[in-house]
């Protein structure tokens, strides 16, 4: 004989009915049916209950006996309507009866509240019965149980009507009595039963606490030893995590017992927890099964050993939790101390959920669920006044808005990093910790977090542990002119291949210009923003009209937007030149938000911020990347990373690092004006938004200095030796327009510079050195024999000696300035992030 479960959203239309009723025909064995009451009504029966106190349940009352009629005389001719009729006009009479009282004595007990709450199933169960006995396609002969009178419970204690103990052996007896020892003999002994209620000692109603249908199920499962107990609910079985909370989460196919209840008990509501005990005591397979799918496989839980390779089957959340901490010297080396703190906790009927406990025995950290906080609070303060006052014993601590992520598991047990891959995964996103509790049996890890961290933490942990989930990357842009809109067509180039072949969604979020920010969300409080599209990002560039670019006050704003959506895996990316976007990553930083930059104004600014940035980065396990503040794409703080940490050492660097000068000195002749050759430089994207950046040399430095610093020398940009080859006018130009005119009323400088090289048989190059621990940049000449002569173009080179490379440099060579091999260094960056 089998056991079948069907919730309140399998019952409740009469397709769903129909389903039911396939779904039964098609068993070889006889059954017993439990079902909920139908969708919504054990809430509507609540909301009775408590307006009832005031006299106010009438029209709800009216509700819930109009939806009976309606689904009946939707289920069923109106030959059979009129005895269902009868019985629920019959039970709605004893409710408004029971109503009425409440509202005269003004008196709504938990007794009352378990009599109240228990017509739902009645109902359905009844209304169910006639349903598959009369259907014309699957028709089924059930018989009723009558739960209430058969299923008995323990005790009367006045806290128990609505979460009832089972009494098992009176229970066996009472069904056994009914079923009799169930055989396969018996064609059509099947039965229909309610669920979630029951009777106590003195016969009266109780219940089985919220979700009990599923208790109900478990235990006629296992009082007649039945070969297999189905759940059935509008899910396909247990899912590795809340897909309300978590993308992409996986049906489970196998689970332990044991599994199953951590899952269950840390809030997958797809099972109610008690039940798994009845049906681990007889070993009987359980399975949770899909009735609108029911050819899915669902998830199959039994004792089963080895059931999976899974290290980790499972995540799931409690919300609404509460941290209390016990402590105090008091506590240490005194026996029954614990045990005195949880008594308390029982007396005051605390459910407790989690417990941590120091190995100096000093404080005991306890989860409670944050609605019992105050009266948790009292209870133990007032127990341990007397030590308190001694100073044995602190008032007890208290942390709310927590929430608890548990990791389930068999396989956990001596699965070597796991830990650390989870606590790595949370705290590269900033998340917090408040307390930890692992079992002894290593099949789950408890994290308590803080609660608005909840959604951000189960993501990550998931996409860490389930290979085939693909893992969202949240970034934000500031800029979008030359290398920033090259950033963009490469990523929307790559985003389909990415998430194909890495598991990698690249998903922009944000992006700002200097005036504006622009989100995709729909609410102004930002509830919920979706990812940006290639069209919205270039429509922002354009400045068309968007009603959700916004301008902002100051870039802060866009900052703390950033950090408040708290989205996992966020990567800020700055395609600016500009100070203001570069002095908030300290901010970002801070916030556990990665940041990829080809702006090289924050790592060439004071030391100190250079070595802070990189530092906060590397506290929180998070990335600060800037390789193409050097040379592009060219691969060089890298390679001298790679150099240092094999333990060689930088001794010198030569380099020619301005593609734009290199650019402008390679194509000026003195037979063209030197201000077309660097407007030419700057409309091909080599030269910064100001080129006078470049031709003042302090690009050069900037990016000198940089190297220094990545080399391990302690340096700032007034270090460096530098002889300007401008004139004082172009100097001094307050413009970029004013530069232009500059350098054309001086072209006559460029011209002697070109020309004392050019007799030379020379060619003109800014050369940037570090040797012997002293920064130089200068322009230089350079004869046909140095390995600089050939530089085309907008090419960079950098030779670098060092312990190892003594005789020859190590060189690298290639474009070092233009927008796309810029943006591609950006985007090398930003999958660096990713792949680590
Ligand atoms: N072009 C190249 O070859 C290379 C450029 N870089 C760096 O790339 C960065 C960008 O260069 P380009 O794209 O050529 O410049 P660009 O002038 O074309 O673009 C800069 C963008 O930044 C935006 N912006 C300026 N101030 C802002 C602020 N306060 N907040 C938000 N956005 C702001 C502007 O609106 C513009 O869209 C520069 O820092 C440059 O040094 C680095 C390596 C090579
Ligand atoms: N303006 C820069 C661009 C890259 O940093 C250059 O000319 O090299």
């Amino acid at each position: 004989m089998i056991v079948l479960k069907f919730g309140g959203t399998s019952v409740s239309s009469k397709s769903n009915l129909e389903q039911i009723a396939t779904i039964l025909s098609a068993k070889t064995e006889n059954f017993i049916v439990v079902v909920s009451a139908f969708s919504g009504i054990t809430n509507k029966l609540e909301q009775i209950a408590n307006l009832s106190l005031h006299g106010n349940h009438s029209i709800l009352l009216e509700e819930f006996r109009n939806f009976h009629f309606e689904f009946i005389k939707e289920l069923v001719s109106e030959f059979h309507q009129i005895e269902l009729f009868v019985e629920v006009q019959q039970k709605c009479n004893q409710l408004e009866a029971i109503c009425e009282s409440v509202g005269t004595l003004k008196e709504l007990s938990d007794r009352t509240r378990a009599t109240i709450l228990s017509f739902g199933e009645s109902l359905s169960s009844i209304i169910v019965q006639k349903y598959l006995s009369v259907n014309t396609k699957n028709s089924i002969k059930v018989n009723l149980l009558d739960s209430k009178k058969i299923i008995s419970t323990t005790t009367n204690e006045s806290k128990d009507y609505l979460n009832a103990h089972l009494d098992l052996e009176k229970t066996t007896r009472n069904i056994l009595a009914i079923v009799g020892v169930p055989t396969n003999d018996i064609q059509n002994k099947n039965y229909i039963a309610a669920g979630f209620v029951a009777h106590n000692q003195k016969g009266e109603t109780v219940t089985l606490g919220r979700g009990g249908s599923d208790f109900s199920a478990a235990i006629y499962a296992n009082t007649i030893d039945a070969t297999r107990l189905e759940i059935w609910s509008d899910v396909n079985g247990m899912q590795s995590a809340n897909p309300r909370k978590v993308q992409a989460t996986q049906s489970l196919q196998k689970l332990s017992y044991k599994e199953a209840f951590e899952m269950a008990y840390f809030g997958a509501k797809v099972l109610y927890p008690p039940s798994i005990l009845p049906v681990m005591d007889k070993n009987i397979p359980l399975y949770l099964k899909n009735t609108f799918s029911p050819e899915q496989e669902g998830t199959f839980i039994s004792n089963e050993n080895k059931l999976t390779e899974n290290k980790i089957q499972g995540i799931c959340s409690l919300d609404e939790i509460a941290i209390i901490t016990v402590s105090g010297v008091g506590l240490a080396k005194q026996k029954g101390s614990a045990r005195r703190v949880f008594q308390i906790l029982e007396e005051a009927n605390i459910n407790i959920i989690l417990i941590t406990q120091s190995s100096s025995e000093q404080s005991i950290g306890i989860g409670i669920n944050q609605s019992e906080l105050q009266n948790a609070e009292e209870a133990l303060n007032s127990a341990f006044e007397k030590e308190i006052k001694r100073g044995l014993m602190n008032e007890v601590k208290t942390i709310e808005n927590q929430c608890i992520v548990a990791i389930v598991g068999d396989n956990m047990k001596n699965a070597i990093g796991l830990a650390g891959k989870v606590f790595g995964a949370i705290g590269e996103n900033g998340i917090n910790v408040t307390a930890i509790a692992q079992g002894a049996s290593e099949r789950n890890i408890s994290i308590v977090i803080n609660k608005k961290d909840e959604e951000k933490a189960l993501n990550v942990i998931h996409e860490k542990f389930f290979a085939s989930t693909v893992k969202n990357v949240h970034v934000f842009i500031a800029g979008i002119g030359n290398v920033g809109t090259e950033f963009i067509n490469i990523l929307f180039a790559q985003k389909q291949k990415l998430i194909e072949e890495y598991q990698i969604n690249l998903k922009i979020i944000g992006v700002a210009n200097s005036k504006k920010m622009l989100f995709n969300h729909s609410s102004e409080t930002f509830e919920k923003v979706e990812e940006l599209t290639k069209e919205d990002v270039l429509k922002f560039k354009q400045k068309k009209e968007n009603k959700n670019a916004k301008t902002y006050s100051s870039l802060n704003e866009y900052f703390q937007t950033i950090k408040e959506l708290n989205l996992r895996n966020s990567v800020f990316i700055d395609n600016t030149a500009s100070d203001i976007v570069s002095e908030g990553y300290e901010f970002l930083i801070k916030n556990s938000i990665s940041v990829v930059t080809c702006n090289k104004i924050a790592c060439s600014s004071e030391y100190s911020t250079y070595l802070k940035l990189n530092k906060l980065a590397k506290d929180r396990n998070i990335y600060f990347k800037y390789e193409t503040s050097v040379g592009a794409a060219l691969p060089i703080l890298k390679t001298i990373y790679d150099l240092r940490i094999s333990g060689d050492k930088i001794n010198q660097i030569e380099a020619v690092i301005s593609g734009s000068l290199n650019f402008i000195f390679n194509n000026y002749n003195a037979e063209n004006q030197f201000a077309d050759v660097v407007l030419q430089a700057k409309e091909e994207g080599y030269t910064e938004p100001n080129p006078l950046i470049d031709l003042s040399g302090l690009d050069v430095m900037r990016k000198i200095l940089i190297l220094s610093r990545e080399s391990g020398l302690n340096k700032e940009l007034s270090d460096i030796t530098f002889n300007s080859f401008l004139p004082d006018e172009c100097t001094n130009s307050k413009s970029v327009e004013e530069l232009f005119e500059n350098l054309k009323k001086n072209e006559n400088h460029f011209k002697a510079l070109y020309q004392n090289a050019h007799k030379n048989g020379n060619k003109l190059k800014v050369v940037a050195k570090m040797e012997k621990g002293n920064l130089s940049v200068a322009l230089k000449e350079i004869p046909s024999n140095s390995p600089f002569y050939n530089l085309e173009g907008k090419d960079n080179v950098v030779a670098i000696n060092t312990n190892r490379y003594v005789d020859e440099p190590l060189v690298i060579k290639g474009a070092g300035a233009g927008a796309a091999v810029t943006a591609s260094g950006v985007f090398a960056d930003l999958m660096f992030i990713m792949n680590n």
